[in-house]
C-alpha cells in the first residue's frame, strides 16, 4: 500500500506509481493527465464515496466528464498533485476573457474567418474588455447572490461605475460625454452595437435574477428621465447619483391591476391646491430592483389622463419582496405609496401624456432583452454541444444519435436567426434620432422581442430533452439549462406580453398601410 504524501502540482508522476494509491488511505486518481489526491475529499464529494473508490488508481477522465463540468476541476485544483510523466493536459482551461471555442458559441462576428458588415475595431476592443470584467468580477458575484437571494454588493457596483458599465447601460448618448470606456473606447464611438455588447455580455453571468438585480431597474428607467424630465439641473443630479452608483433607480408602471395593459393602472397623482406638488396614491407590482430602489419612475393617473412622475423613496414608500421564479437578487417588489408628496418639477414630458414617454422609453428596454436573450440561447445551444459531445450514452457519444442533431440544428439556426435579425434592427437603430426610432421602430422591436422569446421557448425545450434530468437540477452539468428553462419566461412576459407586442407590430405596420386597395 502506498504512502499518502502531500505533493507538490508541479511534479511530475508515472501511471504506475498512481496505480499503487488505489486504496482508501491513499486515493489517487488521473484525470485529462493530472494527477488529483481524493483520499481527504472521498466524504466530501457530493457524487459520494463509493463512485470514487471504483476508480482508485485508475485514468477517470471519461467517468469524470462524463459527470461534472470543467469548472469543477478549477474549483477544486488543490486536489491536484502533479501530471503524469511525459503526458500534456489536452482540456482548454478558459481564462477571464477568453472566447469560446465550441461552435456556435460565439456570435459570427465573433468566429475566427467570419465578417461582419456592422462591427469595427472599437466593437471588439469593448467586448474584449467587457467580457473579461464579467469573467473576473460579474461571474462570481453573479453566481453567489442568485443562490443565497441577496442584494448586489456595493462593491460590485461601484467598480461598475468606475467603469463606466452602468453608463454604458443606458445607450448612446450624452450621458457618456467625457468618459473613457472600457477597452479605451472613446464616448462619441458608442453606438447601439457596443451597446449590445454590453447587454449580450453581461447575461453571460448566467444569473437571471442577479442579471436584473444588476442595474436593470436604472437601466429601464433612467432612460425616461434622461429623454424627458423638464427640470434639466433635477435631470442631471439624478443622472449622476445614479450613474456613480450612488442611488438606485426603478422602473413602475405594471399594478396588480395593469401588466401589459398600461391604460388600465389605477396609481393616482393629484395636484394639492397650491399646485406645487402631486401626492400619490396606489400599488405597483412586478418591479424590478424596486426593493431597493431610491427613485421610482412611476406611471400615474392624473387629471386627464396618464402622466409619468420621478417618485423619491421617502417614509410613505414601502417595498415588499415578490418572490418569483427566478432568485429574490433581482429584488422584485410590490409597492405602496400612501400620500407621497412629490414636487411638480418631477413630471416626465407632459402631464396628461405620458404613453409617449412610457412607449418610447420602451424601445430600448425591448430590445435590450432581445439582446440578453439571444445571448441565453447561444449559451443553452453551447451548453447542448459540450454536453452532447462528451456525454456517454448506450455505449457512444450522445452527439452520434440522430435525434439529437435535429434538435441542435433547429436551436442553432432559431440563434442565428435571431442574432440576424436583432443586428439588423440595431443598425437601424444606429441611423435613426430618437422621434424616428419612436416612430418606426416601436413595431418591428415589438416583432423581435416577441418572436426571440417564442424562440427561447423552443430551444429551452429541446435543451432540457437533450439534458434529460440534469435539464432540472440545479446544480452540475445541466444547471445554465435548467435556469434557462425556469426562467426564460420573464423576457416573454416582462418589458411587454409575448401576443401584445406581436400585435403591436402588426398594428404599427396597418399604420404604414396605404389608403388604396392593392
Ligand atoms: C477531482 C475529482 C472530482 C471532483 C473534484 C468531483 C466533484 C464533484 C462535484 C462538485 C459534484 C457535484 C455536481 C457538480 O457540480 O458537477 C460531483 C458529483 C458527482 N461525481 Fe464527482 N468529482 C470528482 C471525481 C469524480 C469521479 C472520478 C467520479 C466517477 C467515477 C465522480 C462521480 C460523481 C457522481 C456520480 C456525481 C453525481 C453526479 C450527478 O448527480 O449528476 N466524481 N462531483
Amino acid at each position: 500500500m502506498a504512502q499518502k504524501t502531500s505533493q507538490s502540482p508541479t511534479q511530475t508522476l508515472t501511471r504506475a506509481e498512481v496505480a499503487k494509491n488505489n486504496t482508501e488511505e491513499s486515493l489517487w486518481c488521473i484525470i485529462d493527465h493530472k494527477v488529483y489526491d481524493l483520499t481527504d475529499f472521498l466524504d466530501a464529494h457530493p457524487g459520494g464515496s463509493v463512485v470514487l473508490r471504483q476508480i482508485a488508481g485508475q485514468d477517470a477522465t471519461m467517468a469524470f466528464y462524463n459527470l461534472h463540468r470543467q469548472e469543477v476541476l478549477q474549483k477544486y485544483a488543490s486536489l491536484c498533485i502533479g501530471t503524469i510523466e511525459g503526458e500534456k493536459p489536452e482540456v482548454i482551461q478558459k481564462g477571464p476573457g477568453d472566447l469560446s471555442p465550441v461552435p456556435y458559441a460565439e456570435p459570427l462576428w465573433l468566429t475566427p474567418v467570419f465578417k461582419s458588415p456592422y462591427y469595427t475595431e472599437s466593437h471588439r476592443k469593448l467586448q474584449r474588455a467587457v467580457r473579461e470584467f464579467v469573467d473576473r468580477d460579474v461571474y462570481p458575484e453573479a453566481q453567489q447572490k442568485e443562490q443565497d437571494g441577496t442584494y448586489i454588493s456595493q462593491e460590485l457596483v461601484d467598480k461598475m461605475a468606475a467603469n463606466n458599465l452602468l453608463a454604458m447601460r443606458l445607450g448612446p448618448g450624452k450621458h457618456l460625454t467625457g468618459r473613457t470606456l472600457l477597452g479605451g473606447v472613446k464616448s462619441e464611438e458608442f453606438d447601439y452595437f457596443h451597446d449590445m455588447i454590453v447587454a449580450q455580455e453581461l447575461s453571460r453571468a448566467v444569473a437571471r435574477g442577479f442579471q436584473d438585480g444588476n442595474m436593470a431597474g436604472m437601466m429601464i428607467s433612467l432612460t425616461a428621465v434622461r429623454q424627458w424630465a423638464n427640470d434639466s439641473a433635477l435631470r442631471d443630479r439624478v443622472t449622476d447619483e445614479c450613474l456613480s452608483g450612488k442611488k438606485f433607480m426603478c422602473l413602475a408602471v405594471t399594478e396588480a391591476f395593469a401588466g401589459s395593459d398600461v391604460a388600465g393602472i389605477r396609481t393616482t397623482a393629484h395636484k394639492t391646491p397650491d399646485g406645487k406638488h402631486y401626492l400619490i396614491n396606489g400599488t405597483k407590482k412586478w418591479i424590478t430592483n424596486g426593493m431597493f430602489a431610491d427613485y421610482f419612475v412611476t406611471g400615474c393617473r392624473t387629471a386627464n389622463g396618464f402622466s409619468v412622475i420621478l417618485v423619491p423613496r421617502d417614509d410613505n414608500v414601502t417595498t415588499k419582496k415578490i418572490k418569483t421564479s427566478y432568485s429574490t437578487a433581482a429584488a422584485t417588489a410590490f409597492i405602496e405609496f400612501d400620500n407621497v408628496k412629490v414636487p411638480v418639477n418631477h413630471l416626465l414630458g407632459k402631464e396628461d401624456q405620458g404613453f409617449i414617454v412610457i412607449m418610447s422609453n420602451f424601445n430600448h428596454e425591448r430590445w435590450s432583452m432581445a439582446c440578453s436573450v439571444v445571448r441565453w440561447m447561444r449559451t443553452v445551444v453551447e451548453e447542448c454541444l459540450k454536453w452532447a459531445h462528451q456525454r456517454i450514452v448506450f455505449g457512444k457519444p450522445l452527439i452520434q444519435q440522430p435525434a439529437i442533431r435535429q434538435k441542435l440544428a433547429k436551436m442553432i439556426s432559431l440563434t442565428e436567426a435571431c442574432q440576424s435579425w436583432l443586428e439588423s434592427i440595431t443598425f437601424q437603430m444606429c441611423s435613426m434620432d430618437y422621434a424616428q426610432q419612436s416612430k418606426l421602430l416601436g413595431g418591428p422591436i415589438g416583432l423581435l422581442k416577441s418572436y426571440v422569446t417564442r424562440c427561447a421557448h423552443d430551444v429551452a425545450d429541446d435543451a432540457v430533452n437533450i439534458f434529460g434530468g440534469r435539464g432540472l437540477t440545479q446544480s452540475g452539468m445541466g444547471r445554465v439549462v435548467e435556469m434557462f428553462h425556469r426562467t426564460y419566461k420573464f423576457d416573454a412576459i416582462l418589458g411587454g406580453a409575448e401576443e401584445v407586442l406581436a400585435d403591436l407590430g402588426v398594428r404599427q405596420a396597418m399604420k404604414q398601410m396605404p389608403k388604396a386597395m392593392l
